[in-house]
């Protein structure tokens, strides 16, 4: 986890991680309501598929300890006796249920997050509020929008070019929504310094750089995500969840002078990382990849196909898995920002528990798996051999 190599060539590979886990957290107890006795039973199980006609209930205005916005979506998986139960009853039967997944520390962590995140969001005032909606005609540059559109495997192949396996580039962001996503950044950089407000920065590598989820771009990013990069990492990475997106970590990161300098060697938190260079002028900061990896074989040598620098440009995104290992060389002169949304799965991450064989998309895998099967066929050809040598 620790050693960050600067040339990326081997070494020990970082693994940034992130506050911004799961919205949900409190005290761990519900104020305000009186908790009647519940008439449903424990052993009752959530429905495997949800009841999209379900209208739920709003649980806004209760004091819960996981976000009231877990509560409705997961009330349309309740069993369907339960729907019509009184809404006390139903945050019972699901309260039960979340515990059982999120740990107390962790649900801590999210509540002074959620905190965190409401201080921001009351006392800054947004510069671009064009920004905070998507808009997709003032985003995106027209070819990628046409390509999303017709949302095919033959329309992303005109946008997408593949220079090295598993990275994937395309124009995607119009000059003036990176002008003003950057004036929006430096906007809320300023609040912070006159607030005196001690921000958290996007990862454990940075010292620079702002958390966009934080100061109300969630929603926007959501959607980008959803809307624009699901459809593509569908066709791309369909191995890694890319057609189960469901939440994401948005953030800038920031280099040059008085910044940070370069990134060291690294696997993102995520399923599939969009990356995208919002300018401004600036040399250096290629972006080097070394192979994707899993857990097990994180750490091993690079192979000389598994080794490519990119080379930012403005406006243009590079799409790849989030264990593909990577890291930035430093930034020589000028000012570089980029976007980062780090996407995830929940559905892989569940499925990835049971799984120990990812030669589906870790190289080293692939070559144990390759390797194993080229000696099982010679195996069996000596054997094949020796019992016919034997009979003649
Ligand atoms: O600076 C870059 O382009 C890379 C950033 C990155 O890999 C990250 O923040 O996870
Ligand atoms: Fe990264």
């Amino acid at each position: 986890m620790s050693l960050q190599g600067g040339s990326g060539d081997r070494g020990e590979v970082a693994s940034p991680t992130t506050g911004n886990a799961v919205s949900a957290g409190g005290n761990g107890v519900m104020s305000g309501e009186s908790i009647r006795p519940v008439t449903v039973l424990s052993s009752q199980r959530l429905r495997l598929n949800p009841n999209k006609e379900h209208k739920p209930d709003n649980y806004e205005d209760l004091q819960l300890d996981f976000s009231p916005s877990i509560f409705s979506s997961l009330e349309k998986y309740l069993p369907p006796n339960l729907l019509g139960v009184p809404r006390e009853d139903k945050v019972k039967f699901m309260r039960e249920i979340l515990l059982k997944y999120l740990p107390q520390g962790e649900r801590n962590r999210a509540q002074k997050h959620r905190e965190y995140r409401q201080k921001i969001i009351s006392n800054y005032q947004p510069l671009h509020r064009e920004l905070y909606t998507i808009n997709p005609s003032t985003f995106f540059v027209p070819d990628f929008l046409q390509a999303i559109t017709d949302n095919s495997e033959e329309s992303f192949k005109s946008i997408v070019t593949e220079p090295s396996p598993g990275v994937f580039t395309f124009n995607m962001l119009q000059p003036r929504f990176c002008e003003l996503l950057l004036s929006e950044v430096e906007n809320f950089e300023k609040w912070v310094n006159e607030a005196k407000f001690r921000i958290m920065r996007p990862n454990t590598m940075n010292k620079y750089g702002a958390v966009l989820d934080d100061f109300g771009l969630e929603t926007m990013l959501d959607k980008l995500m959803e809307g624009f990069i699901r459809p593509i990492s569908k066709v791309y990475f369909p191995e890694v969840g890319g057609s189960t997106l469901d939440s994401h970590h948005g953030f800038v990161v920031e280099y040059g002078k008085d910044r940070d300098v370069e990134l060291g060697f690294h696997v993102d938190d995520s399923e599939v990382t969009l990356n995208v260079c919002l300018g401004k002028q600036f040399s250096g900061g290629e972006l080097y990849f070394r192979g994707t990896r899993c857990d097990k074989h994180v750490n091993t040598a690079t192979h000389k196909e598994e080794s490519f620098d990119y080379v930012h440009e403005p406006g243009k995104a590079v799409l790849h898995r989030g264990r593909h290992r990577h890291g930035a060389r430093a930034t020589t002169s000028g000012h570089r920002i980029n976007l980062l949304l780090w996407c995830r799965s929940s559905v892989f991450r569940e499925m990835k528990k049971y799984q120990k064989d990812f030669s589906s998309w870790c190289g080293e895998c692939f070559r144990e798996k390759t390797e194993r099967q080229r000696s099982s066929i010679a195996a069996t050809k000596l054997e094949l051999l020796g019992r016919g040598e034997a009979t003649t």
